[in-house]
């Protein structure tokens, strides 16, 4: 991190591009449809191999092309410069590459290049699934805790195959009590885990708010483990037992966790305005950077998806100080060119890169 150059080629709209970037702040302005998202999304490829957008990979491939690749040059703080690459085909397979070796998994991108995305999806960290606030959990606790990968892979493995038991006509109950035991294991680990994240995160979250929203201080944050507090895992597996049985799956444990937001008896996204959801979850992904800063040293790269869509001018310039201070490599997209220079008023233009989007070219343009 930061990346110093983006070669993209066969990515929806966007034509062959290789841009030069800035370790800092990069404005990606342009009309509707000129392709501003899809440079974002071929970030977001590069960190994850994956787009935020769709999960099929055939919608973000180039209409006339069979493959996308995204090649980037990342900066360590030693100036040296890692490679990364990913290529993804049509019927769905892909290379990724991190220093010109292939690996095998999504992990090792995104341990290369963390990622936070900001666009109107950051609902869904307050009004979605449980699922939404476990990732943004486990994205915290993966970058900040090293091994966290191959506990949370442990889990899995173990939750499979105990769920694959349970599908079995004549269970064996030895066979089970040994995932089981496994299974709470390894569950207490990613517990401890998130819980030890979840810690350290508030006091940041805290400082945040205090910072972009005062009056959403008095929400509390609780991790819900994934079974009732007042039990062991050892006992609610017990219980469960025939339960899981009859449904052939695990009713409990860390894979049914919950990031709890509440405030007084309610949940946050039952009495806050849709504008306050959104102010919220971008305070959490802040924070979030913070964290990972203050931790390991490193920045993550923050896309974000016209902020002037998502909030008011005050919030926007507020998030933008908050982000410039943090020192992150940003990319913002915008369809005003001047909305989005006046964002960042009070960076040193040396620090800021112009790109104008349009009909899927992208040019770099000196700042006025
Ligand atoms: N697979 C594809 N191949 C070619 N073009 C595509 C493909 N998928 C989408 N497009 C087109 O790419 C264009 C880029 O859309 P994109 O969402 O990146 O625009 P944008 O600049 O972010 O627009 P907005 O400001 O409206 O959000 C759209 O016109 C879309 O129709």
């Amino acid at each position: 991190m930061p990346l110093t150059k983006l070669d993209v080629s066969g990515l929806r709209n966007l034509k062959p591009i290789q841009l030069h970037l800035s370790p800092t702040l990069n404005l990606f302005y342009g009309s509707n449809g000129s392709g501003k998202t899809s440079l974002l999304e071929a970030a977001f490829l590069l960190g994850r191999g994956r787009s935020f957008r769709n999960r099929q990979i055939q919608a973000v491939i180039n209409e006339g092309q069979t493959e996308c690749t995204v090649f980037g040059l990342s900066r360590e703080s030693s100036g040296r410069e890692i490679p990364l690459g990913v290529t993804r085909y049509r019927q769905g397979s892909g290379i990724f590459k991190v220093g010109g070796v292939s690996v095998n998994t999504a992990s090792s991108l995104a341990e290369a290049l963390p990622i936070l995305l900001i666009n109107q999806d950051g609902f869904n960290l307050l009004e979605g699934s449980p699922q939404h606030r476990r990732r943004f959990l486990d994205w915290g606790v993966f970058h900040v805790e090293q091994g966290y990968q191959r506990q949370f892979q442990r889990f899995q493995r173990t939750l499979k195959q105990r769920n694959s038991l349970l599908r079995h006509v004549r269970i064996d109950t030895d066979l089970l009590a040994t995932w089981d035991k496994e299974l709470v294991d390894s569950a207490e680990q990613i517990t401890a885990a998130r819980e030890g994240y979840l810690e350290r995160l508030l006091p940041v979250l805290n400082d945040v708010l205090q910072e972009l929203s005062p009056e959403l201080q008095d929400i509390r944050f609780a991790l819900f483990k994934g079974w009732d507090e007042d039990k062991t895992l050892s006992e609610i597996l017990l219980e469960d037992r025939s339960r899981d049985q009859q449904f052939k799956t695990t009713h409990h444990g860390p894979h049914r966790a919950d990031l709890r937001i509440r405030i007084d008896r309610h949940n946050a996204s039952d009495v806050l305005s849709r504008g306050q959801l959104k102010i919220l979850a971008i305070a959490m992904l802040v924070a979030q950077g913070y964290l990972y800063h203050q931790k390991t040293g490193r920045h993550g790269l923050y896309l974000i998806d016209d902020l002037a869509a998502e909030l008011d001018l005050r919030h926007r310039m507020l998030v933008t100080r908050l982000l410039g201070r943090l020192g992150a490599q940003v990319f913002i997209t915008g369809v005003d060119k001047h909305v989005l220079l006046g964002l960042w008023e009070g960076s040193p233009p040396q620090a800021i890169k112009l790109f104008h989007v349009e009909q899927g070219e992208i040019t770099e343009e000196a700042g006025d």
